[in-house]
């Protein structure tokens, strides 16, 4: 198998549990419910994805060969440190192409393995941390994991109904409306007040975003 990556990067994971966390970042290309072309965002079943995914011409980017290959760039990126390796898989929908051969070569080279994925591809166990982001208008197969993450505010999801899912914790994004930031700054209220009135959630912010980070 070969994979097909967008960009790779050292930087901090900005959202969710792990927060502040040293990671590289690898966002795979292509994802199944948008093609990431402008022209095709208003009839896209996820149109609100803030990720230029298209293509494989980013920082890092490329065709990777192998999952040997994929492992290497990895771990040049990561640097000699042996301690708390941690990679990010991302896209784009990385369950189109994340196999067993690319996890178990992340493994050994002694990574602990993170995935946000939309949730509509099943997601091996094998998997250090599950991040599930269900998408409106989506069928979610992964229901579970360790951090289900709702982009916040989202009509048609349901989140009563992802209480009952398996996931170790729950947190609420508010969904940033790409350059509109009072539109930005409602859906942060909205989601802090849905946090105050239901406290089986978190919130998570995209502290990248506010840092300056990729
Ligand atoms: C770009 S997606 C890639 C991974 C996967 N396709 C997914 O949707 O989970 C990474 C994360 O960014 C979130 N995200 C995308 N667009 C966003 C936006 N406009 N505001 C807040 N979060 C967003 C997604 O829900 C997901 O949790
Ligand atoms: N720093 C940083 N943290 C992130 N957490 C999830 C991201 C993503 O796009 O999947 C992301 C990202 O793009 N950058
Ligand atoms: S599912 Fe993820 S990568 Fe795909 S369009 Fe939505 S937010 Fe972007
Ligand atoms: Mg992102």
């Amino acid at each position: 198998m070969n994979y097909a990556v967008k960009e790779m990067f050292l930087t901090l994971q900005g959202e969710g549990v792990h927060a502040g966390r040293r990671a590289v970042f690898a966002r795979f290309a292509g994802c199944n419910l948008w093609s990431g072309l402008e022209k095709d965002r208003a009839n896209a079943v996820c149109r609100f994805c803030d990720t230029d995914f298209v293509g494989m011409d980013g920082e890092g980017g490329g065709r990777f060969a192998d999952a040997d290959a994929f492992a290497d760039a990895v771990a040049r990126l990561w640097g000699d440190e042996k301690e708390r390796r941690f990679v990010v898989l991302t896209g784009g929908e990385p369950m189109l192409q994340v196999d067993a051969a690319l996890i178990d070569a992340l493994h050994d080279a002694g990574f602990e393995i993170a995935i946000e994925s939309n949730g509509t591809i099943a997601v091996p166990r094998a998997i250090d941390w599950i991040c599930i982001s269900p998408k409106a208008g989506s069928e979610t197969v992964q229901k579970t994991g360790d951090e289900l993450k709702l982009v916040w505010p989202q009509s048609g999801s349901d989140w009563e109904e992802m209480e009952n899912w398996d996931f170790a914790n729950l947190l609420i994004q508010p969904m940033d409306a790409l350059g509109d930031p009072v539109v930005s700054e409602a859906n942060v209220r909205s989601a802090i007040k849905f946090v105050q009135l239901n406290p089986k959630w978190r919130l998570s912010l995209q502290t990248h975003k506010i840092l300056g980070l990729a």
